[in-house]
């Protein structure tokens, strides 16, 4: 499968989204839970705050900015005097957590026996999932082993990389043809063929990769988005004429969203950065801030997310209406949950959220960190392989 990246776009604005115009079989209303199993669910459920998407600095408004800064962005003193104060050691806090999130290595038999008879189509975050955290964006490089092990996994089941990047850099970072990709938190979709897998080859997990659409549901924020991801560059520029304090802020333009990174600024001066964007928010009401891992990202005011992303690839696919498939995304982020929580409400699959320390998620398993996730995929790939030798 080549990636084509001009192709006519099913959808070029930023109408309403609905079933006509998506051109898909059955919209973007919420999932019906189907009949007979449910996913196990280890634990109480753990309720994250519902995204708003009606108007401007939500998340600054309702929470505080700052605050909203530091706690998306825990330092790792913070983690770890949080973790001890609470249940005495890390390790003891991390274990009490992994009996509410099972790791999905150790659930492995549980998982696979889920999937017997279903198809599974598998969705991957790419920073902090396939690529470690660094501190440099453009040096998150994944591994040529996490590459195979992608590979071979995207060779059994559809396989899709959904992620705040611009879609073609996050293509540059993953390297492979055979998948489908979202940039800019699912905005920017390559894919997928206009016939469904399953009117295709209904005996196959994954066939029918014929020719390519691409779905960009904010392309009419595109001028708006570059003006501001401006803007932003600008005042940080100036700001670092005057003052060292943001030494280390940095703008990234991922086309339908712009990341502005705190990282590598001493923690000091994050509420000038915060200000910073803040006021020049101000001035566009159409976009939106939400955080990620020490960064802010600033997006248009549309109802789309990584969730939404997940739902538009599976019914473009031909697999949303199938008990027999079983979902996989697995994600580290904010923004991963989400596609977590589409498909917890709609019992269509599960999330595995990869953490090195207990978080709140609606993810059903947890996987530590990439290395763990790449033992993962490979297990995926094998088991695929076992069974269909037998
Ligand atoms: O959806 P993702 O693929 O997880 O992308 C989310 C953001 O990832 C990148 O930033 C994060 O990773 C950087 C490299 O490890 C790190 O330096 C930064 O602090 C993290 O926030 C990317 O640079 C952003 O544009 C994405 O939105």
């Amino acid at each position: 499968m080549e990636i084509k990246p001009n192709l006519t776009p099913v959808l070029t604005d930023a109408a309403p989204l609905t079933r006509s115009r998506l051109g898909v079989p059955s919209g973007l209303s919420p999932y019906s839970s189907p009949k007979g199993a449910t996913f196990p669910h280890h634990g109480p459920f753990l309720a994250i705050p519902r995204k708003k998407t009606g108007g401007i600095l939500d998340d600054f408004r309702s929470s505080g900015w700052l605050d909203a800064m530091k706690s998306s962005s825990p330092t790792h003193n913070k983690v770890s005097k949080d973790l001890n104060h609470g249940t005495g050691s890390p390790d003891a806090a991390y274990s009490t957590w992994l009996l509410k999130f099972p790791s999905a290595l150790a659930s492995f038999d549980q998982i696979t026996n889920y999937a017997k008879g279903k198809r599974i189509a598998l969705f991957l975050d790419y920073d902090g999932t396939l690529s470690p955290i660094v501190d440099n964006p453009d040096c998150a490089f994944m591994s040529d082993n996490m590459r195979a092990a992608v590979k071979k996994v995207a060779e059994y089941f559809p396989t899709a990389i959904i992620s705040g990047r611009k879609r073609d850099k996050v293509y540059e970072f993953v390297g492979l043809s055979d998948l489908y990709y979202a940039g800019s938190h699912g905005m920017d979709i390559i894919g997928p063929p206009r016939q469904s897998i399953s009117d295709d080859h209904p005996d196959s997990d994954k066939q029918g990769l014929g020719e390519l659409n691409l779905f960009q549901p904010a392309a009419e924020f595109l001028p708006m988005i570059d003006e501001a991801c401006f803007m932003f560059a600008q005042v940080l520029r100036l700001l670092k004429e005057c003052t060292k304090d943001v030494e280390g802020a940095t703008v990234e333009n991922n086309k339908f969203c712009v990341s502005v990174h705190y990282r590598n600024v001493d923690e000091e001066s994050w509420p000038i950065v915060g200000q910073r964007v803040y006021d020049i928010l101000k001035q566009y009401p159409r976009l939106r801030l939400t955080h990620g891992r020490m960064v802010l990202e600033i997006r248009p005011v549309i109802d789309w997310d990584k969730g939404k992303a997940v739902t538009f690839l599976l019914e473009s696919l031909g697999l949303s209406n199938n008990d027999d498939v079983l979902t996989i995304y697995i994600g580290d982020d904010k923004t991963d949950e989400d596609a977590f929580k589409v498909l917890r409400e709609s019992n269509k699959g599960c999330g595995i959220l990869v953490s090195p320390a207990p978080k709140e998620s609606n993810a059903v398993y947890s996987l530590r960190d990439p290395s763990e996730v790449m033992e993962f995929l490979t297990s995926l790939a094998e088991w695929k392989s076992s069974i269909q030798a037998c």
